[in-house]
């Protein structure tokens, strides 16, 4: 486990207030202060509100509170960001903004970095929490974020590629497996609709017109006018079809070209396992994005497993001279002035920055972490657009190698009779074998399978801790069945380990609101134009994470990263920045959200 800094300790207000003393020279008015400084401090925590009116301030304490200010405005202060979170959206922040030179502490909540992207280990196996189908990790190209991320760190991690993306089991026993050569994928999907050759063709070359022009951009913050007036002026062309595509979504797009219904709940198929929801809700540039990169750059397993990556970007963030404590969960933001000027720990440890970005959910943050203050209109809006994707339930498990057969692929999507399933909790089943691609994952003669399906909290809320022991055996009994009867005979008698997660234990693990997948659209929107940026409408607050364009999946949040460190790096100093029109273009998307 990576803990840089060896006594977190030292970073408390304590230590502050010592150095506050450098300010005051002489050691009485240096306890005066240390006394003062934390008797304010306290009442602060008291009343639990982050700004107290001016009237209520003391003299003593108005002098205290410019030393403060003075302290954090000059030398001393400490870090230039503090990122709440180590899921991925905030470790490519983090080490974004630690390349550009900025100081960075991140808090992590869980003992190891990754969030959803963690991993977990028992027994002799190596589970990850979450998906292990990762796009971007090719050496191709500008969208392997993945890739990109390690290698602004220093790192590079050995990969595996997978000859299959997904094999789907659908209802009337379509199957279709998504090969990695592209030619492969579109000639077997003709041949199982082979009066749609056109329709097909014409779609999934909507697609690679919207893959390429993204792949053609060099990919920053799109609210940074310097460079997307930039991009726009060195590749017009490919900036204005992403432009075009923005308000669209994949399920209109598809319908203009295809008309059987079986191929186009194929369509919200290929489009749900990466959004949650049908084709009509997720935005083209969304589905562009992977149903080519699977194609392009293919998708690639590390070896050792999906929480290598964090590992990775985490030591990177330490050897770039950052930090990043674990056990350390961020309760408050701290205002002053109407701006986030840092966090509390449950413990009561104090941080402060020049700028806060979390990696929290958008509802974590500003319902549970941001105390006190009322919900910004942007924030409104976005929950009014978006709401929480339910969680999921997920069983890890061990199996005697044997029961699969020869040629098995590594990830499965299984929706057995009827098509209205689809989006139902428990409807359809994930399963990935990572074991099939890096068998060090698990013991000698053993395969790990992970199947994991939609679940809402609400079904799992409110019971004793017996009958919720009893309902997860009898759910996971039930998934495993029907993976017996579809895929494996004799699944059952080969399990030798099994846990399983329900909402609550995502909850729990991964500090979610419910547990949540991220956000899904309420309605039918229009593609990605209502999705919110990096900057949010307090001042020196950022949100990074799938509740941040472009919303769900592991590349995603690393581009979400991208954007998030180039705004905040331009935002401190660390990058060409220009006010007027940053004004100008954050009230323009502001307006564009508005058409959503
Ligand atoms: N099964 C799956 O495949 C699965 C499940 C859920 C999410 N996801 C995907 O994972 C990605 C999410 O990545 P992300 O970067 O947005 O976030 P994340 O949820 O993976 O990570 C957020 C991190 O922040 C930490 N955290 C949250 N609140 C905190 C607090 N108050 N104090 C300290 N730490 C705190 C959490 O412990 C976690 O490590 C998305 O792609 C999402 O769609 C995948
Ligand atoms: C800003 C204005 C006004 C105009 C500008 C025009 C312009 C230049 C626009 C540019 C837009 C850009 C750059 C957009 C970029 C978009 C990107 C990079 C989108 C990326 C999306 C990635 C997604 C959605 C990835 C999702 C992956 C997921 C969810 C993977 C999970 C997979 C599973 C859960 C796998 C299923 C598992 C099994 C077992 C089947």
């Amino acid at each position: 486990m990576l803990v840089s800094h060896p006594n977190p300790q030292l970073f408390n207000h304590h230590h502050k207030t010592a150095k506050l003393g450098t300010l005051r020279p002489t050691n009485q008015n240096q306890s005066l202060l240390k006394i003062g400084f934390n008797r304010w401090s306290q009442r602060r925590r008291r009343c639990n509100s982050t700004v107290r009116p001016q009237s209520a301030l003391s003299v003593d304490d108005k002098v205290l509170k410019s030393a403060i200010k003075a302290d954090r405005n000059s030398n001393n202060y400490r870090y230039d960001v503090i990122v709440i979170g180590s899921g991925i959206g905030g470790l490519v922040a983090a080490t974004q903004l630690a390349v550009k030179g900025a100081r960075v502490l991140v808090l992590e909540k869980y003992v190891i970095p990754g969030g959803s992207s963690g991993f977990y280990q028992r027994d002799g196996y190596t589970f990850d929490v979450g998906s292990s189908v990762m796009f971007g990790f090719s050496e191709k190209g500008n969208l392997n974020l993945i890739t990109q991320a390690l290698a602004a760190v220093g790192c590079k991690m050995q990969v595996i590629p997978d000859p299959t993306t997904v094999h789907f089991h659908l209802p009337r026993n379509l199957s279709v497996q998504v090969h990695r050569e592209y030619s492969e994928f579109i000639t077997e999907l003709i041949s199982k609709f082979s009066h749609e050759k056109q329709g097909i063709l014409k779609f999934y070359s909507e697609c690679w017109k919207i893959f390429n022009a993204l792949n053609s951009l060099e990919l920053k913050s799109l609210e940074e006018p310097i460079y997307l007036f930039g991009q726009f002026f060195k590749k017009p062309l490919e900036c204005l079809t992403l432009a075009y595509y923005l308000p669209q979504n994949a399920g209109d797009i598809a319908r203009k070209f295809i008309k059987d219904p079986e191929l186009l709940s194929f369509i919200d198929a290929e489009c749900f396992i990466v959004s949650t929801v049908n084709a009509a809700q997720t935005p083209m540039i969304n589905a562009s994005m992977v149903l080519c990169d699977r194609h392009f750059g293919g998708i690639n397993y590390p070896v050792g497993g999906v929480g290598g990556i964090a590992k990775s970007l985490a030591k990177g963030l330490v050897d770039q001279g950052s930090e990043i404590l674990y056990k350390a969960n961020v309760t408050n933001i701290i205002m002053e002035g109407g701006k986030a000027v840092g966090v509390r720990l449950s413990d009561g440890r104090e941080f402060f920055a020049k700028t806060i970005v979390s990696n929290a959910t958008r509802w974590d943050t500003f319902g549970k972490l941001l105390k006190g203050e009322d919900l910004p209109k942007e924030e409104q809006n976005f929950q009014k657009l978006y709401v929480k994707a339910p969680s999921f339930l997920s069983i890890h498990m061990g199996v005697k190698a044997e029961i699969l057969p020869p040629d098995t692929d590594c990830h499965h999507f299984v929706l057995e009779d009827n098509w209205t399933s689809l989006e139902k909790p428990y409807g359809s089943i994930f399963l990935s074998i990572p074991t099939i691609l890096d068998s060090s994952l698990a013991p000698k003669g053993r395969h790990i399978l992970h199947i994991f399906t939609t679940a809402s909290m609400e079904d799992w809320k409110g019971m004793s801790q017996e009958d919720y022991e009893a309902k997860k055996e009898l759910v996971a009994e039930e998934i495993i069945s029907r993976l017996e009867n579809k895929l494996f005979p004799g699944l059952k008698s080969s399990i030798v380990f099994k846990e399983v997660g329900t909402p609550k234990t995502h909850r729990r693990y991964l500090a979610r609101d419910n547990g949540t997948y991220g956000p899904m659209p309420r309605g039918n929107l229009k593609g990605l134009l209502g999705m919110p940026f990096n900057t949010t409408a307090i001042d020196g607050l950022y949100c990074v994470g799938d509740s941040c364009f472009p919303g769900q999946g592991v590349i995603a949040v690393a581009f979400s990263g991208v954007m998030c460190a180039h705004r905040v790096a331009a935002d401190i100093g660390i990058e060409q920045s220009s006010p007027v029109l940053d004004a100008a273009l954050l009230r323009l998307l502001g307006w564009l959200r508005t058409l959503a």
